[in-house]
Parts: structure tokens; C-alpha cells; sequence
């Protein structure tokens, strides 16, 4: 008592003093409560990745809309850093230093695994078991011809390819022929992942096959007008970006020496090299156009194959019959150019938190299962209603496309909905079975056209609006020039 008399002039002062205490322990308790009833999304992404995707903005944005986005130390205990609801990832590096027997990376994606082995209810965005298939050419070109949509319909494939194991030109001319490899043909590392798998040759005839280093794969090239469509799905929707890619070559054998380039060099949006020159002679009209329909039907069967929700894919249309050919799929690509990358991403993360939450999920899956056990398709009414949330949003994604804390906060201020579209879980992958659609940039009333950035500006590819409507597409005016909506 004469303590506290020492300390305090009165007996008012002392339990003002007591009750500001007590009210920072409360304020502090149910902080600490609130974020204990927050979901935690982890993610683990290399530095690199992490700078260039500029992965702060995200982390606002989550924050911001009451999800803690954690980022993993995979050397320490994944318990003691969990648990967590969702986990982010793009392991592709270390998925093949364990592979290559690396005994390191190895223990590190072991361990990775039993935590997600051992907590049945994080949601892996995506599993390193689909994420592996994506790390051999091969693999994955097998992958897409066995799609349905490839099997049916000669309108989509991958271009005929081959694996060589082998430096006898002779053994590699009798297997291209089997397989129905023509010159000139693409070579490509085996390994799809990594800075030595995007060094690559076009070899145009047999004097060409003692330039290139078994194993590797040779894939048939296609002319197509130096334009490469790539596809960015999050989720259950997807972004069409245009890029420029490698010019037409004569088809046919011939003595033109091999060509050695770097993937990086003529397929990236500033691209600028003497192996992207286009055929001037065609209208951008006269070219080959990229069907919304097919790509819409690629994506959702490689995302139910796959059992993957963040994944790219390339497109390029044959010059000559309009074919749509695959040429490679990655995970976690970069999404340069999608303006609204971060605000669908964690549209995405919101939806799996959501229909896995445990009040409500068990209804929202009873509601989207058929008698038969069958995940029921989306309505168009679910589709439109789920798209229309999105114009004001995409625009103010848009407008804070800046790099700097202003632009953070503006992003993080965006008020994304409670997603209403019941999401389709696919087992714990997160993904789901609705339809996608692609953000597009109003042609002034005439249809519908997606993104397409080139050398830094983003111009528009007219899609006709029976084709736009025909895939529930919502046409979404987000003006861009420059870089990605992250600044990348
Ligand atoms: N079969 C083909 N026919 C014509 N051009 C092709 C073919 N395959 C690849 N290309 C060209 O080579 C470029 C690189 O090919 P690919 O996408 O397979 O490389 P990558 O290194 O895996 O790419 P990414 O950087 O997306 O991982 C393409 O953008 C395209 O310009
Ligand atoms: O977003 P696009 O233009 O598609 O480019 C991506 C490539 O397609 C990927 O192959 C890159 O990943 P890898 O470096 O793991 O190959 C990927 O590298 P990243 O993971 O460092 O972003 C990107 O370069």
C-alpha cells in the first residue's frame, strides 16, 4: 500500500492507470485472438520471384482483408510456423536439385511434405506430386494429347515430338520418324524448368542433329506469325497474354546451319530479337486467330488433369490451318502483363478459405454434388455474378499497377467481395471444376479483346462477341501501358 501510495498521488489517479493497463491487456488479447482466428496462408517463393512479383503488395492485400500471409523457412520446423490454411508455392528448383539426388533438397521437400501429409486440411497451391509432371517436356506434352479435347478434335494438340537419348543421327531420324518429327524441328532440354532448360536450337537438317546434346526433345516446328498466346490461369479463371515469339521458317529440310537461342530472348513481352521479325505481308486481321472456346476447354482439362489452379500455358495457333499447338506449361508462371494478378489471387485463396471452411463447406459441396457424385458445372446466372464484381475492382488493380507504398495501400484498400461463386474443391489443390473466364479490355462496343502487352504497351486482339458471349466472358475496361499491373 505505501508503495503504491509512493508511486501514485491519489486513489484516482492509481486506478485510471490500472484500467489503461487493463485495457491494453484486453486490446492485446483479442489482437491476439483475432489473429489466432485469422486464416494463415503460407507461402514459399524464392527471393527472385518474390522481388520480381513484388509479393508485398500481396501480402498488404491479405492483410488488408483479414488473411496473415506467412512466408515459410523450410529450414525450420513447419509446426512451429503453421498451421496453416493455405500454402503458396513455386518448389519447381528444388522439386529438381531432390530429383537430381541432392540430398539436401531432398530432406528439405520431405520434410515439406509430411507437414502437408500429416495436416490433411492445408490447401497445397499446388501439389508437388502435379507440379513434378510439369518438370519434363515430355511429361507434359503426353499430358495434353491425352486431354480429351486433344483426342477428339484435331483443333488442338501439342506439336508431334520426340525424346533423343541417343547422338547417332541415324537412331534420331528413325525415331523422328516414328513419331512423325519433321524438319526443321524445336530442340529443348528435357528438364522444363531453370534457367539451362530455356537454352534451346532450331536444327533445319541432318548436318543440324551433331549440334545438339542428347537427352533432349525434338519438336516439330510450326509457323506461327511470331506470336505466342500465353494463358495465366488462377483458380477458375484465366488471362490471355499476347507475346511475341520466333518468325516463320521455310518448311521442310534444308542446309540453313542451327540456330541457338535463349526462350528468354524472343518470348518475353519486351522480346526485340531478330528471331521474333513478323511476316509484314498479313494483316493482323489475315492472321490466325486463338479460339476462346478451345482455350476455355484447355484450361479446364489440364486443370482437372493436372489438379493444379496456378499453372501457364502456351499457345500457338499454325499459320497455315489454324491448329492450336501447346508448346510447353509451366507452374507458377510469372503472370507479366495480367493487371489483376494480386486481387484474383486472393479472389482464389478466398474461395478455398471459404468452401473448406468448416461451418459452411460441407453445405456449399452437398449443394454443387449430382446424384451420381458428380461435381455440377456453374450456371451462366453464377458465372455473370461472379464476374460483374469484378469491373471497379480491375480498374483500381489497374491504377495502382505502381511499385510504390502508395500504390500497396491502394491495392489493400480494394474491397474484393466475400466470393459468392461457390468454389468446386478438387480434392485439396485447390482446384476447382467452374468455368473461367478472361478479363478483357472493352473494343469500344465492337466485342470483346483481351490483353496484349508488346514491347511494354498492352494493345487489344478483337474477339467477336458471339464468341465472347459464348464463353460468359465480361468485358472489363482496364487501360495498361507499361508493365504488369505489379510493376513487373
Ligand atoms: N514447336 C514450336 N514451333 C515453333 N516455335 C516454337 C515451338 N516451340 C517453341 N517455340 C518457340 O520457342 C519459344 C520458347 O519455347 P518454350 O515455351 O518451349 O520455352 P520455355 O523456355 O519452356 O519457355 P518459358 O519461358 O515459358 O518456360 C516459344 O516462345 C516459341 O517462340
Ligand atoms: O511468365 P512467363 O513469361 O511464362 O515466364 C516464366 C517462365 O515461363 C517460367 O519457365 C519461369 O520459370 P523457371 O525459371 O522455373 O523456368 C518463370 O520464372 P519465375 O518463376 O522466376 O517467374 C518465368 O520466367
Amino acid at each position: 500500500m505505501g508503495k503504491m501510495q509512493g508511486l501514485a498521488p491519489s486513489g484516482v489517479a492509481v486506478s485510471t492507470a490500472l484500467d489503461h493497463q487493463q485495457q491494453l491487456q484486453q486490446q492485446q488479447l483479442q489482437q491476439q485472438q483475432q489473429q489466432l482466428q485469422q486464416p494463415v496462408v503460407g507461402y514459399w517463393l524464392s527471393d527472385k520471384k518474390r522481388k520480381k512479383l513484388n509479393f508485398h503488395v500481396f501480402a498488404e492485400l491479405c492483410r488488408s482483408h483479414g488473411i496473415q500471409l506467412v512466408k515459410i523457412d523450410l529450414q525450420r520446423d513447419l509446426e512451429q510456423q503453421g498451421p496453416f490454411q493455405v500454402i503458396l508455392h513455386k518448389l519447381t528448383d528444388l522439386l529438381l536439385e531432390a530429383d537430381q539426388g541432392n540430398a539436401t533438397s531432398t530432406n528439405l521437400v520431405q520434410r515439406f511434405q509430411s507437414y502437408v501429409d500429416s495436416h490433411p486440411e492445408t490447401m497445397l497451391l499446388d501439389p508437388l506430386h502435379a507440379v513434378r509432371k510439369l518438370l519434363d517436356r515430355c511429361r507434359s506434352y503426353d499430358l495434353i494429347q491425352e486431354l480429351e479435347i486433344c483426342r477428339l478434335e484435331r483443333a488442338i494438340s501439342t506439336p508431334a515430338f520426340v525424346r533423343l537419348n541417343t547422338s547417332d543421327p541415324e537412331e534420331m531420324l528413325e525415331l523422328m520418324r516414328e513419331r512423325h518429327v519433321t524438319f526443321p524441328f524445336v530442340c529443348k532440354n528435357i528438364v522444363a524448368h531453370g534457367s539451362a532448360s530455356h537454352e534451346m536450337a532450331i536444327v533445319f537438317g541432318e548436318a543440324g542433329l551433331r549440334d545438339i546434346r542428347p537427352p533432349c526433345v525434338a519438336q516439330s516446328f510450326i509457323n506461327h506469325d511470331g506470336v505466342l498466346h500465353k494463358v495465366f490461369v488462377i483458380g477458375d479463371t484465366f488471362h490471355v497474354v499476347e507475346r511475341p515469339s520466333l518468325k516463320n521458317f521455310p518448311a521442310g529440310k534444308s542446309d540453313q546451319k542451327t540456330i541457338f537461342f535463349n526462350s528468354h530472348d524472343v518470348s518475353k513481352a519486351e522480346s526485340a530479337s531478330h528471331l521474333n521479325a513478323r511476316d509484314e505481308s498479313q494483316t493482323a486481321e489475315q492472321r490466325q486467330q486463338l479460339s476462346p472456346q478451345v482455350v476455355r476447354r484447355l484450361v479446364e482439362g489440364l486443370r482437372e488433369t493436372l489438379e493444379m489452379s496456378l499453372f501457364g500455358i502456351d499457345i500457338i495457333v499454325d499459320r497455315e490451318s489454324g491448329h492450336h499447338a501447346v508448346i510447353d506449361i509451366n507452374a507458377f508462371p510469372g503472370y507479366d502483363g495480367v493487371a489483376d494478378f494480386f486481387p484474383a489471387l486472393l479472389m482464389h485463396v478466398q474461395g478455398l478459405l471459404q468452401a473448406h471452411k468448416p461451418s459452411d463447406g460441407v453445405l456449399t459441396n452437398q449443394r454443387l454434388q449430382t446424384p451420381n457424385g458428380q461435381l455440377e458445372p456453374p450456371t451462366t446466372g453464377e458465372l455473370i455474378q461472379h464476374h460483374q464484381a469484378q469491373p471497379q475492382q480491375l480498374q483500381q488493380a489497374a491504377a495502382c499497377r505502381d511499385q510504390d507504398s502508395a500504390s500497396a495501400a491502394g491495392l489493400s484498400a480494394l474491397q474484393l467481395p466475400r466470393l459468392s461463386l461457390p468454389s468446386r474443391p478438387h480434392g485439396r489443390c485447390g482446384c476447382t471444376a467452374s468455368r473461367s473466364s478472361w478479363p478483357v479490355e472493352n473494343g469500344g462496343g465492337s466485342g470483346a479483346s483481351h490483353l496484349v502487352p508488346t514491347k511494354r504497351r498492352v494493345h487489344s486482339v478483337s474477339v467477336s462477341p458471339a464468341a465472347a458471349a459464348d464463353i460468359g466472358m465480361v468485358c472489363h475496361r482496364v487501360s495498361l501501358v507499361g508493365k504488369g499491373s505489379n510493376g513487373r
